[in-house]
C-alpha cells in the first residue's frame, strides 16, 4: 500500500513512512494511492466480532505488508483492552431509529483514545525496531492532547509536545495533559486559538532543518493511522444496524473534519452510508462550505463545545482532493491560496460531488444547551456539549428514506465539560470510577506566544534535553 500527497509534489511512500512523516514535504496530507475495499459479505461478517478484530481487519487494509498481521492484531487487542466498556464503542438507542455511538470509554474520555491507543503501540513497535526516538508535536483544542499524552507518556522512543490554546479548553481537558509527570511530555499553552496551534504544527513540518533536527512526527489527524483507526467504528456501528443490507446515516460533531472524513473513508472501502452530516457549533466554516460551496474562514468564537472551536479544518483538503478527481496540482493551488486569503470557492462539480454524501449543519449555543436538557428529559441520557451539537443536528435531519437509522457520534464523556452540562441540565456529571482524580494533582505547562519560531526553539530545547 502506497501513500501520495494531496498536493501531488511529494514521492509516494509506504504506510509506516507516511505515519511517521506526519505532513508530506510539499505541505499536503497523505492519502492511500488507491482505496482498499471489502466485499458486502466481508462487511456483513464483522457483525458480532470483537472490536479489536474488526480494527485489525480494517486498519490492516491500510497497513499492507508493513506490519505482520499477527503483530497488528496483538496491538489492536492491547489498545482496546484499555477501554472501560466490553463493546469498546457501544451503540445506545435513544429512540426508534436514533442511536448514540459512545466513543468515550477510553482512558481520557474522548473519541481520540480510539485511534491514539493504537498509535502509541504502533510507534513503539516501529521505533524500537529502528532504535529511533522521535519528537511528536500535536495541536489540540482539548481532547487530542490528553489522548496523545496518555498514549505516549513514558514511552522510550517518543517525546510529545502538546500545544493548546490558552484559556479555551475545559479544566478537565487541560488536566489530562498537564498533570502527566513523565519526562517525555511537554505541554504548552499558546496565546492564540487552536487554528494558531495547528498552523504552528504545519509550519514546523515545513521547516526541513527543524524536522530533521528533532526527528519530527505528528499525531493529529494529519496522520493517516489516525484516520484509518477512526474509520473502524463506522463499520461496527453500521453492521450492528444491519449494514450492508441497509444504509445508515451518521451525524458527526465536527471541527478538524477527521472523524467525518473517516466516515467517508469507510464508504470508499465499501460501507453503504446514506448520509454524513458534519455538525458544527457556531464555528461553522464546514457547514457553510457544504451548504453554499464557499470555504471561507471566519474568526474563531468560544463556545461550550471548545474542541470544535476550529475554523481551518485540516482534513477538508483530503476531501477536496477526491472531489476534484485527485488533482494534486489543483489541490495544492487551492489550499496554498486559502492559507493566505482564507477563501476557497469550491468548483461546482466538486461541490456537487461532496453533496452526494455530505451535508452541513450548524448548531447555535442556545440549541446546544436546549438539546442537553431535552435529551436528559426525553431519554435519561446525560450528553456532553459536542454530542449535543450532533443530536441537535440529527433532530432536524430529513432523509430521503425516513426509515434510515441515524447514528450520532457521542465524542466525549459529559464529565469532561461539567460546567456546561450543569448549566444546561442542572446535573453535574461525574467521571467514571476507573478514571484517576486529576483535580488535586499539580499541573506543569509552559506559556508561549502563537509564534512558530518561538515554539520551534522550545521544542529544540525540550528534545535536546531528553537526549
Ligand atoms: C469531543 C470532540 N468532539 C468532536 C470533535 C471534532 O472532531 P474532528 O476534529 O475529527 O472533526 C473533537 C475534536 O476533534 C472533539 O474533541
Ligand atoms: N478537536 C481536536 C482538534 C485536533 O483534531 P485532530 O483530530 O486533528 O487531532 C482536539 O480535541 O484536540
Amino acid at each position: 500500500m502506497r501513500y501520495v500527497s494531496t498536493r501531488g509534489e511529494s514521492p509516494s511512500i509506504g504506510f509506516l513512512d507516511a505515519v511517521l512523516a506526519g505532513l508530506a514535504p510539499d505541505g499536503g496530507l497523505y492519502v492511500p494511492e488507491r482505496w482498499p475495499t471489502f466485499t458486502p459479505e466481508e462487511i456483513a461478517a464483522f457483525a458480532g466480532q470483537p472490536y479489536a478484530k474488526v480494527a485489525a481487519a480494517v486498519v490492516g487494509k491500510f497497513v499492507g505488508d508493513d506490519v505482520p498481521a499477527e503483530d497488528l492484531a496483538l496491538m489492536c487487542e492491547e489498545a482496546y483492552s484499555t477501554f472501560a466498556h466490553a463493546a469498546v464503542v457501544p451503540l445506545k438507542q435513544l429512540a426508534p431509529g436514533r442511536h448514540l455511538l459512545e466513543l468515550f470509554h477510553g482512558p481520557t474520555l474522548a473519541f481520540k483514545d480510539v485511534a491514539m491507543q493504537l498509535l502509541g503501540r504502533l510507534y513503539d513497535y516501529v521505533l524500537s525496531r529502528q532504535s529511533r526516538t522521535m519528537t511528536i508535536i500535536c495541536a489540540t483544542s482539548g481532547d487530542t492532547g490528553g489522548a496523545a499524552v496518555e498514549a505516549f507518556r513514558g514511552r522510550a522512543h517518543a517525546r510529545i509536545v502538546a500545544l493548546f490554546p490558552e484559556g479555551r479548553i475545559s479544566e478537565v481537558q487541560r488536566r489530562f495533559m498537564t498533570t502527566a509527570t513523565d519526562k517525555n511530555v511537554a505541554c504548552v499553552s499558546i496565546q492564540g486559538s487552536f487554528d494558531d496551534c495547528q498552523a504552528i504544527v504545519k509550519q514546523a513540518f515545513q521547516d526541513d532543518q527543524f524536522r530533521h533536527a528533532v526527528d519530527l512526527s505528528g499525531v493529529n489527524s494529519i496522520n493517516w493511522a489516525r484516520i484509518a483507526a477512526q474509520s473502524v467504528y463506522f463499520f461496527t456501528a453500521a453492521v450492528a444496524l444491519c449494514a450492508p443490507a441497509r444504509k445508515v446515516a451518521f451525524v458527526v460533531p465536527t471541527g478538524n473534519f477527521g472523524d467525518a472524513y473517516a466516515a467517508y473513508v469507510a464508504t470508499r472501502m465499501g460501507l453503504p452510508v446514506a448520509r454524513i452530516v458534519a455538525a458544527t457549533n457556531s464555528n461553522d466554516i464546514l457547514a457553510r462550505a457544504f451548504e453554499d460551496g464557499r470555504y471561507a474562514r471566519g474568526a474563531v468564537s468560544a463556545t461550550q463545545s471548545p474542541a470544535m472551536d476550529i475554523q481551518v479544518a485540516s482534513n477538508f483538503e483530503r476531501l477536496y482532493f477526491e472531489a476534484v478527481g485527485r488533482d494534486g496540482v489543483e489541490t495544492g493551488r487551492a489550499f496554498r491560496a486559502f492559507a493566505s486569503t482564507g477563501l476557497l470557492d469550491i468548483p461546482p462539480s466538486a461541490h456537487a460531488k461532496m453533496r452526494e454524501l455530505f451535508q452541513g449543519a450548524s448548531v447555535s449555543e442556545a440549541d446546544t444547551t436546549k438539546t442537553i436538557l431535552s435529551t436528559l428529559n426525553e431519554t435519561g441520557e446525560v450528553i456532553d456539549p459536542h454530542t449535543a451539537v450532533g443530536v441537535a443536528a440529527a433532530n432536524v435531519l430529513r432523509l430521503a428514506d425516513p426509515a434510515t437509522p441515524v447514528v450520532v457520534l457521542s465524542t466525549a464523556h459529559p464529565a469532561k465539560f461539567p460546567e456546561a452540562v450543569a448549566a444546561a441540565a442542572g446535573v453535574v456529571p461525574t467521571t467514571p470510577r476507573a478514571t484517576p482524580d486529576l483535580s488535586k494533582k499539580p499541573e506543569k505547562f509552559d506559556r508561549l506566544p502563537a509564534d512558530a519560531e518561538t515554539v520551534k526553539a522550545f521544542v529544540r530545547v525540550f528534545a535536546g534535553g531528553q537526549g
